[in-house]
């Protein structure tokens, strides 16, 4: 029995010295009487300097000589005490370290009844690093689905969904908002005469003047073609409509040099104001009746429904 555990210690042994996993032995003192060389090299220790060093030694050298554990703190005592307080809380505990090379480490401690406590210190880097791209692309992802790819503000789907959450958020606190349907004027003829090309960067200029005349929490997206929608939470209907003249005219004045060309556009602007029980499919479609309005009455006009009475 004895020469059978005898053979597999020192089975375990010799895979232990070769494997690529770090392996520590800490005493209840918290000193560390055995690892193999995988665990030294992870703290940039070799496998004789380390033997008997405690946590809080292999801790301070990291922080002294910035090489082996990372450590996001400018008062190491401070952050040793805070360690200690976690090391042995649990019999089990797993949880990931990151090292100043970059690196990252799986680390299991396994503590026994005397205090004696397994490290096992596992690279997942390239875990990791596969997690990170994974994150970085699902993000990507989801801002190309809200975005709009040519203007680069809201497309309609996150438009509308944004819209609808504020509308619901202004119901609650009893506030104003309005809703401005914007239309270039006569567009078809500037794609008719400059081309589709100049047309499509029209959008983009467009779009990027009137954003910088927005408040930040003014929410403002393309609803398709040449239309776009503003949304103004917590504004009376006369800031809406000072809001939409002062945008009709700086677009006026604007213009805008595209390919060596000089271009000039004008825009047409409706505007609805929110009732309390309002939905936006409601908004939307007075709106539509209001920029109906002003592009029947010559174009390059700002009409609210039902004026401020409303
Ligand atoms: N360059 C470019 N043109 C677009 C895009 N989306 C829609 N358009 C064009 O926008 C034009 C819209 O034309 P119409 O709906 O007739 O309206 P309009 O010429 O602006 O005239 P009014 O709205 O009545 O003043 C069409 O020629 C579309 O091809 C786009 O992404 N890029």
């Amino acid at each position: 029995m004895n020469r059978g555990l005898d053979a597999l210690t020192t089975n375990i042994a010799k895979f232990l010295a070769t494997s690529s996993d770090g392996y520590g032995i800490f005493d209840r003192n918290d000193k560390l009487i055995g690892c193999n060389q995988a665990f030294a090299e992870i703290f940039q220790y070799s496998h004789d300097e380390i033997i008997n060093q405690s946590f809080a030694d292999i801790a301070r050298k990291s922080f002294l000589t910035k090489q082996g554990l990372k450590i996001d703190s400018d008062n190491i005592e401070l952050w040793i005490a805070h360690a200690l307080t976690r090391r042995r809380s649990q019999e089990f505990r797993v949880f990931e370290i990151d090292l100043i090379d970059g690196r990252w480490f799986l680390l299991s401690e396994q503590t026994l009844e005397n205090g004696d406590m397994l490290t096992q210190a596992r690279d997942i880097t390239k875990l990791k690093i596969n997690e990170r791209n994974l994150s970085e692309h699902s993000i990507k992802l989801h801002n190309l689905a809200l975005t709009d790819e040519l203007t680069q503000i809201a497309n309609r789907r996150s438009f509308i969904e944004s819209v609808k959450a504020e509308i619901s958020r202004c119901q609650r606190q009893h506030a104003n908002m309005a809703f401005l349907l914007i239309d270039i004027d006569y567009f078809k003829k500037v794609n008719d005469t400059y081309g589709h090309f100049a047309g499509d960067k029209v959008l983009i200029t467009m779009a990027k003047l009137i954003k910088t005349m927005l408040r930040e929490y003014d929410i403002f997206g393309r609803l398709g073609g040449e239309e776009f929608g503003i949304f103004l939470a917590e504004t009376s209907c006369q800031t809406a409509q000072e809001v939409a003249e002062r945008i009709r005219e700086k677009i006026m004045q604007t213009t805008m040099e595209i390919d060596g060309q000089s271009i000039n556009v004008t825009l047409s602007i409706g505007i609805s104001i929110a009732a309390q029980e309002c939905k936006f499919e409601t908004l939307y479609k007075e709106a539509d009746v209001a920029l109906y309005e002003a592009k029947h009455a010559g174009r390059n006009k700002v009409v609210m429904i039902n004026g401020c009475a409303k």
